[in-house]
């Protein structure tokens, strides 16, 4: 199968890096000045600095040339995802679309796959997920993934096609879960470095990913997700790597909320949204979330770290 990368940041780069290994890669870049200078320097300077494109990924802002391919990878941010897809509707129709994002989109409450099958309805949707940095991907690091698509046959064909020499893929139907594990996770990566930032100690962030864990799989219940997806990769496995990294952005944003120092605004930190849409469902539930609507109000900056303190330790006791 030919493929295809929408979105030219850290991790479709990296992603094409990885598959290149494989056979030819089609790199799609909004901009067409950065696809130019990445297509000649053979180097995501933006992103990934000093990691050099193979001689097989081609760059292109042509959107029309970039998507010829039967599979294309969405690696854009969740919350561009719906923009991404509706203005190239046409293009894609009848492609195996894979998005490569977490998160949860604000204005709907809904994830990465309903995005795709409600702007592109005649797409056949996947998702791949999991615990993995751009950087270690782009330079060849050993890495697991979830590949997750609700038709079983095309979930396999897919597996094999994505799967590269350091670059194992699982497979699973349950595409509820999947998403939701990558997307809640990062919620719970803020609240740690918020934690670790402000001086709490690894004791707190050990309760922080316990407790938030209790909340992923809650969440993830409500949806009609399968219990034990959330003990994989897409949930445990990026929850424990997301909270304990300082490569992880979600994890630094919270940090610098912590320390109480700025951050760049322009870093893709998709936890933000995602506690504001978790946080507001589970309102809508009745769903307890409280480490997930802390951090939305820590990370709109409704809550000081003292404030969140306060919230999560003042709450009645309760069983585990
Ligand atoms: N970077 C990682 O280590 C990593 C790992 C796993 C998953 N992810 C996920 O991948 C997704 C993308 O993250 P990233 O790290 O590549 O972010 P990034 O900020 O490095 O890149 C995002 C890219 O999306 C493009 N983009 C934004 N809006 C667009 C639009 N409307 N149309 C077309 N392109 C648009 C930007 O130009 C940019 O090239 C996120 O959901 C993230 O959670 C990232
Ligand atoms: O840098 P982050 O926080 O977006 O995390 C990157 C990946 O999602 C880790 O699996």
């Amino acid at each position: 199968m030919s493929v295809s990368v929408l979105g030219s940041g850290a991790f479709g780069s990296a992603l094409a890096i990885s598959l290149a290994g494989q056979g030819p890669v089609t790199l799609w870049a909004r901009d067409a000045e950065q696809a130019r200078q990445m297509q000649q320097t053979r180097e995501n300077s933006g992103r990934l600095p000093g990691v050099t494109l193979p001689a097989n990924i081609s760059v292109t802002a042509e959107f029309e040339h970039a998507m010829q391919a039967e599979v294309i990878l969405l690696a854009v941010p969740m919350q561009k995802l719906r923009d991404a897809l509706s203005v190239h509707t046409e293009r894609l129709s009848g492609k195996m679309l894979v998005a490569c994002c977490k998160g949860i989109e604000m204005t709907s409450g809904v994830g990465p796959i309903a995005v795709i099958t409600q702007t592109v309805p005649d797409a056949h949707p996947a998702l791949l997920t999991g615990p993995s940095f751009a950087d270690d991907i782009a330079r060849g690091l050993p890495t697991a993934l979830t590949l997750a698509c609700a038709d079983a046959t095309l979930g396999e064909d897919l597996q094999q096609e994505l799967t590269t020499a350091n670059l194992r893929l699982y497979r699973t139907t349950d595409t509820v879960g999947a998403e939701l594990g990558g997307a809640l996770k990062n919620v719970m990566a803020i609240g740690c470095g918020a934690a670790i930032g402000a001086g709490l100690g690894d004791s707190a962030r050990a309760a922080l990913i316990t407790r938030g864990f209790a909340e992923m799989q809650r969440f993830a219940a409500l949806r009609g997700a399968q219990p034990d997806t959330l003990m994989g990769l897409s949930g445990l496995g990026d929850l424990v790597l997301t909270c304990t990294s300082e490569l992880s952005r979600n994890y630094r944003f919270g940090l610098s909320l912590g320390l109480n120092k700025p951050f760049d605004s322009a870093t893709t930190v998709e936890g933000v949204a995602t506690a504001q849409a978790v946080s507001k469902i589970a309102a809508t539930e009745g769903l307890d979330m409280p480490i997930s609507t802390t951090v939305a109000k820590l990370s709109s900056g409704a809550y000081s770290v003292t404030d969140a303190i306060q919230a999560l330790l003042g709450r009645p006791l309760k069983e585990e």
